[in-house]
């Protein structure tokens, strides 16, 4: 786990065996102390160079020991304290990365020399935590506060060449990093001062003070306040001011019982679980499999250099753009002349003049790539249409994909000559930007198909989730009820501030009516005009709250009739200073439009909670997510909630909507559901599904064992 050599004569090379990232399980941990030891008595040896195998420095503690009440071997803090205080100096080669309690330990050697592509990096607050092995103290004391500061909170993986320029690394070679390390000791040991025999002190960052700040509790105050306004309810970020700010204020033993306080405070905390949860989810989706038993590790995807975009509107040049930056050859197609020109312009600016992009009005030009993404309107004929040209035009094997959001694959599948080569890309807006793929396979695609996707969605950098096909799939699917009980909630007496606030205090970036204004209330509009919800024709002799015998809110659609479509038009759940305005404003037309509307249908305004506004719209939401899994359209909720966590917004220290039911308690989901079913028994959404109930039968398993009862349920039904 740790191997120990002396090489050159009289250099100590360590180096972590732990793959694939070298992480510091407990094995690695033991070796670390034990080899460290075996250096600082080895008569032979000067100096100490620290190393990772396979190119890779350490990409920090073992995540997966986290779990673990009481962790098992030495603990990092004494390790590194160890490694500071040997008389031999010792030099960190950092090549790949080095992350968390990885850059702990770099930063617990004398010297760090890393190779110009190394990253260097805090990534912990992701994971609902801060640098609590020593981090957060020495950092601050190596770069100074702002900059530590920075790195901690954002979490972000710092290039070489800036962790020069910070003075977190002391060199930067693009050769054999572990041979420039080694040489490095050794030239320094034969130039006067020599590194070995020279006084270590000022290397030993525990024994150095923080670099001066003006107006420091101004500065700290600050950035308190900032990050209060951006952490929506997550603590990690906040513990990491507190942390460096001891860093900046107290002596390092006092600051280093700081650190231990405050990560004790985080460590098995419900948050914590959540991201590191998530950190897992975001990868399980590589691991996809379809029910004919089809699997990632057992299907090849298709080699693709070039695609076809059809349709330039804002998702088609998003997509565009993500294609291009992941080095593909782009063909973008718009039929429509003055549209092609905009999204040209709008293309090149996104790419800053660089990748491989052509335009074309002509569908002909996607006769030779590899793979198409139809990106245009939401509407199924003209889809249909499109499908069958390119089954026409494209050459043998080109795969056929659409990002629609909602609609059938199958029956676009079933226009074209291979309809095994056609599966859904469903983009996220802005589609160069969200990290969420689905990846939606019909009954007929080939697995190939599917795994071809899914390599094109790591590609572009994203996470792909592969999931069945069925009306708005996985996401939009269990949308769907949670925008029915926002605008359920409206009608019984909640206002759009009441409920938003009640879930951007539970940490969305915007509740649902902002999100709806940005969106465009149009879009549904149009949706629910395609699913014969509402229309002339609809309405007419129904009464205007029941569809198909259901409760139906028709608030959004009046809200249309009235031009008000969001920030687009100025107006929507919210007033703006301007059509295209952002800044969203009350606005006492609607308070009156609602007065009247439920006048007008006898509905009489009762005080609604957010606690209600919270159970109702997201135990909505929860409850579909397990029809999702009972139906196997999501083959695991962790798939769920990775869509959710990078496509929906949802706060990643809540872990995604399962794991919160499991945090929650699927007892108390179960009962929740059944008391909002009881009064609104015209509402199927809210009525517990039958995977619910047979999960809380069975005890609530963890959820990791959730996948036994699914199968177990789908075997009977
Ligand atoms: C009351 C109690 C008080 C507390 C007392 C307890 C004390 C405990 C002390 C704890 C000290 C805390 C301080 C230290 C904290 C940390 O170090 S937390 C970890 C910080 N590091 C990270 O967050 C890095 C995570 N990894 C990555 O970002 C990426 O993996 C990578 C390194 C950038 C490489 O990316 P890529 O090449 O794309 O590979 P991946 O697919 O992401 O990963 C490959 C597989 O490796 C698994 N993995 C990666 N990192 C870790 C890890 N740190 N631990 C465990 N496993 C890891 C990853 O899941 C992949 O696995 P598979 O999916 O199975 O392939």
């Amino acid at each position: 786990m740790a191997q120990y050599r002396v090489v050159s004569g009289s250099v100590a090379l360590i180096t972590i065996q732990n793959p694939p990232v070298n992480a510091l399980r407990a094995a690695v941990r033991e070796g670390l102390f034990n080899t460290i030891k075996r250096a600082s008595s080895d008569p032979q040896v000067r100096s100490v160079v620290l190393s990772g195998h396979n190119g890779t420095f350490c990409g920090g503690a073992d995540i997966k020991e986290f779990g673990n009440v009481s962790l098992p071997g030495p603990h990092l803090v004494e390790i590194f304290q160890l490694m500071e205080d040997l008389v031999k100096p010792v030099v960190a080669a950092i090549e790949g990365f080095a992350l968390g309690g990885g850059l702990e330990l770099a930063l617990a050697c004398h010297y760090r020399i890393g190779h110009s592509k190394a990253k260097v990096g805090f990534p912990e607050v992701n994971l609902g935590l801060f640098p609590g092995a020593g981090g957060s103290q020495r950092l601050p004391r190596l770069v100074g506060v702002p900059a530590a500061l920075d790195i901690i909170i954002t979490g972000r993986h710092v290039a070489a060449g800036e962790a020069l320029k910070l003075g977190l690394l002391d060199r930067v070679i693009d050769q054999n990093t572990v041979d420039a390390a080694v040489t490095f000791s050794k030239i320094q040991k034969c130039t006067s001062p020599p590194i070995s025999g020279k006084p270590l002190d000022n290397h030993r960052l525990g024994n150095r003070p923080c670099p001066p700040l003006e107006n420091m509790d101004a500065f700290f105050e600050e950035a308190m306040k900032r990050v209060h306004s951006r952490a929506r309810g997550a603590v990690a970020p906040i513990t990491c001011v507190q942390a460096v700010r001891g860093a900046a204020t107290l002596p390092f033993h006092k600051g280093m019982e700081l650190e231990k306080m405050l990560l004790g405070t985080l460590f098995n905390s419900a948050q914590a679980q959540a991201s590191q949860y998530c950190f897992f989810a975001e990868r399980a989706g590589a691991r996809w499999s379809m029910p004919s038993g089809a699997r990632w590790d057992t299907c090849k995807a298709k080699p693709i250099s070039t695609a076809a975009v059809i349709g330039l509107g804002t998702m088609g040049r998003g997509i565009t753009v993500a294609l291009a930056r992941a080095g593909l050859s782009v063909v973008a197609v718009e039929t429509q002349e003055h549209q092609l020109a905009e999204a040209q312009r709008a293309v090149s600016r996104m790419l800053k003049g660089g990748g491989r992009v052509s335009y074309s009005p002509d569908l002909q030009a996607a006769a030779e790539v590899d793979l198409v993404v139809e990106a245009v309107f939401e509407d199924m004929a003209i889809k249909e249409k499109i499908f069958k040209q390119l089954s026409e035009v494209c050459k043998p094997g080109t795969l056929l994909t659409t990002n629609t959001s909602t609609l059938d694959i199958d029956r676009l599948a079933s226009c074209t000559r291979d309809p095994q080569l056609v599966v859904g890309m469903h983009f996220f807006a802005p589609a160069h930007i969200m990290r969420l793929l689905e990846v939606v396979y019909g009954p007929r695609s080939s697995p190939e198909a599917v795994a071809t996707a899914m390599q094109l969605g790591k590609r572009m950098g994203k996470v792909s989730v592969a999931v069945g096909n069925c009306t708005g799939f996985v996401g939009n699917r269990m949308l769907k009820p949670y925008l029915e009980q926002a605008n359920f909630l409206l009608e019984e007496g909640a206002t759009p501030e009441l409920v938003d606030a009640a879930l951007e205090e539970f940490g969305f970036p915007m509740g649902v009516f902002k999100m709806s204004d940005l969106s465009g209330l149009d879009v549904g509009w149009r949706v629910r005009k395609e699913e014969g919800l509402t229309g002339p024709g609809v309405t007419a002799g129904q009464p205007m709250r029941i569809r198909h015998g259901r409760r139906y809110s028709p608030l959004g659609d009046l809200m249309c009739e009235e031009g008000r479509y969001g920030q687009k038009t100025g107006s929507g759940w919210y007033l703006y200073d301007k059509p295209g305005g952002r800044v969203a404003r009350s606005d006492p037309w609607l308070r009156n439009f609602l007065e009247q509307y439920r006048a007008r249908h006898g509905l009489v305004a009762r005080r609604i909670s957010q606690q209600e506004v919270l159970e109702r719209c997201l135990y909505a939401l929860i409850n579909e997510g397990f029809r999702v899994l009972e139906d196997g359209i999501a083959a695991s909720p962790q798939n769920i909630d990775a869509i959710y966590v990078f496509g929906y917004s949802w706060p990643k220290h809540r872990g995604g909507p399962m794991f919160y039911a499991s945090q929650v308690g699927l007892a108390r989901v179960l009962e929740g559901l059944n008391h909002y079913h009881q009064a609104h028994p015209d509402v199927p959404h809210l009525e517990p599904c039958s995977l619910l109930r047979r999960l809380v039968a069975s005890g609530s398993p963890p959820i990791n064992k959730w996948s036994e009862v699914v199968k177990g349920h789908r075997s009977q039904l």
